[in-house]
């Protein structure tokens, strides 16, 4: 059993547009003076048509540590973000707004997030999927996990202190066709 007495709270609030937020919000209540320390990621599993056919947006240009290469540190090179293998990336100091785009679903979905500083990026693939017990040998095709975190840097609350991290949600109706979606106005608009 983890040695600390805390309190967590999650708060859920889906608009009447279909937005949806999850505030998660934990604090401290040791009674013994002591600090603890914890990482934290929303781990929100998105439903798509094709991964090989799937993009993410806003994380171009990004330091990450790659999670299957011993959590070594690599710089993001170029465009948006596409899948044809496993992924498991924790992306540092990531943008505040994170675009999942699915060109055949005609879907585009936005991610926000607040107090956490990083984005995990997931796929198991076809191996890994095989290992999971909880994961369907196909499933990889039809998710990508992209996940509000922090991870780099735990957390730190000494007692009676308390942490806030929150995560917007979002599906826009998106009529890609080469050019027509400017990633402009989907992550700054
Ligand atoms: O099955 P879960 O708890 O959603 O976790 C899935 C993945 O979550 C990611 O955060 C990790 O980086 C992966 O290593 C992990 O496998």
């Amino acid at each position: 059993m983890w040695p600390h007495s805390f309190e967590f709270r999650l708060r859920i609030a889906l608009g009447a547009g279909g937005d949806l937020s999850l505030t998660s919000r934990i604090r401290n209540t040791n009674t013994d003076g002591r600090p603890f320390s914890y990482t934290f990621a929303f781990h929100t599993y998105f439903s798509v048509s094709d991964i090989s056919e799937v993009r993410v947006e806003g994380l171009e240009t990004m330091d990450y540590l790659d999670n299957m290469k011993g959590k070594e540190r690599f710089t993001e090179q170029g465009d948006a973000i596409v899948f044809e293998s496993e992924v498991d990336k924790v992306y540092l100091a990531a943008p505040s707004k994170v675009a999942i785009i699915d060109h055949d679903m005609r879907r585009t979905f936005v991610v926000t997030k607040e107090g956490l500083p990083d984005a995990v990026v997931w796929n198991p693939w076809d191996k890994k999927a095989k290992a999971m017990q909880d994961f369907g040998d196909s499933e990889y095709k039809h998710m990508l996990c992209v996940e509000p975190a922090a991870v780099e840097k735990p957390i730190t609350l000494k007692p009676g202190e308390e942490w806030k991290g929150r995560l917007g949600l979002s599906a826009v109706p998106s009529s890609y066709c080469s050019g027509q979606l400017d990633p402009l106005k989907v992550l700054h608009g």
